[in-house]
């Protein structure tokens, strides 16, 4: 009987613990998120408060991010959780950077559907070009995880900003492309029927339509995917993804609960880096040379990161003529949207 019910205590301090991310490390991170009250910034939100490496953690929107907090902060893990909106009494978001060393972005209107990411610019670059220039002002050296769309365009925005501040730091800003990997792990170990877990495919190029590259061709279960038919299905379904969730929320919004738990991955990643864990590798869009000769300052590829952020952009590798292709394709693509961000924010500084 004492056997059964010290089964159930431990059973019950194992349930109590923080799961999902391991780790032993003592940490101080404090870690901001900027748009904490929507679809993707909630359950973010919630997910970095499970994650043992953030110990404070700072929501901020433009509503609601003091109720977010609130309720948060009542999950029994260490990160110590504060919610900021522009007008409350814990002050507005200047306070809420203040000492931030990570501020992740998912503020930002989403897609409906027959709407392409780029037509979120209007309304989506100055929201992000605002955050910047208070993050830039306030928590200069802090790593900018940006997940607004056009991923693409706000990225550069960001970039631009932090430079006329005389703050920038290649090293330290990312555009969050981690759902693409996502997708694409989970669409093949569909196909392969590997677990999901050792399906890895990196991503490379941007995170819009054409511009998102899957190397298929790297992944151990490439030979599972038929060439011809099934082979360019499952590369439209990864550039596409997004559309099926637009479509399927029929009018309610674009991936958030995936796009959570990607964000949370990557953050995740890099904190495991700058607390000075090796070998961390992500795909991420950052101010790359792999194409700058063809106009595309930005371009994701596999990223080692390390304790100041980017530690090494690998090179693309070895690819099929099909990829060859798709990269054609991308370039252009890409390179469009980076000078747009550029120059959008040149004229509206
Ligand atoms: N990088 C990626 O892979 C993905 C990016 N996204 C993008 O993420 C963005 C957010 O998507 P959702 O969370 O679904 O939208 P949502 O509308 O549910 O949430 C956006 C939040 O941003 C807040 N916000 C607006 N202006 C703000 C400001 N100036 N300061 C602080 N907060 C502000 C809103 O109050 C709202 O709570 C969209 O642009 C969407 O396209 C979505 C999925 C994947
Ligand atoms: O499709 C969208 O608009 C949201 C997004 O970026 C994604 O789900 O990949």
């Amino acid at each position: 009987m004492f056997a059964a019910r010290n089964a159930l205590r431990a059973g019950l301090r194992q349930a109590q613990q923080p799961r999902m991310f391991s780790t032993s490390a003592v940490n101080n991170k404090n870690v901001a998120v900027l748009g904490a009250s929507g679809g993707i910034g909630q359950p973010l939100s919630l997910l970095l408060k499970n994650d043992p490496l953030v110990t404070q953690l700072r929501l901020f929107d433009v509503r609601l991010a003091p109720g977010v907090a609130a309720d948060i902060g009542h999950i029994n893990t260490p990160a110590v959780t504060t919610g900021y909106s522009p007008d409350g009494a814990e002050g507005g978001l200047e306070k809420c950077l203040e000492g931030a060393e990570v501020i992740v972005i998912p503020a930002g209107v989403p897609r409906k559907p027959g709407m392409t990411r780029d037509d979120l610019f209007n309304t989506n670059a100055s929201i992000v070009r605002d955050l910047a220039k208070a993050a830039a002002k306030v928590a200069p050296k802090a790593h900018m995880l940006i997940i607004s769309n056009p991923v693409n365009s706000t990225v550069p925005i960001v970039r631009e900003v932090f430079k006329k501040a005389g703050v920038y730091d290649a090293k330290k800003l990312f555009g969050v492309t981690t759902l693409d990997v996502t997708r694409a792990s989970t669409f093949l170990s569909g196909i392969s029927g590997a677990a999901p877990s050792e399906t890895i495919v990196p991503v490379v190029g941007g995170h819009s339509g054409v511009t998102i590259v899957p190397l298929l061709s790297q992944a151990a279960q490439s030979s599972s995917v038929k060439a011809g038919e099934q082979y360019e299905k499952l590369v439209h379904r990864i550039q596409f993804g997004g559309d099926e969730v637009v479509k399927a929320k029929d009018g309610a919004g674009s991936a958030t609960l995936s796009m959570a738990y990607a964000a949370a991955v990557f953050t995740n990643s890099l904190l495991r880096a700058l607390k000075g864990e090796k070998g961390i590798k992500e795909c991420a869009y950052v101010d790359s040379p792999l194409y700058k000769d063809q106009g595309v300052d930005f371009f994701a590829s596999a990223v080692e990161l390390g304790p100041e952020g980017v530690k090494e952009i690998n090179p693309i590798g070895n690819i099929s003529k099909e990829e060859e292709k798709l990269l054609e394709a991308a370039v252009p693509e890409l390179a469009k949207n980076v000078q747009k961000g550029i120059k959008w924010v040149g004229e509206n500084p």
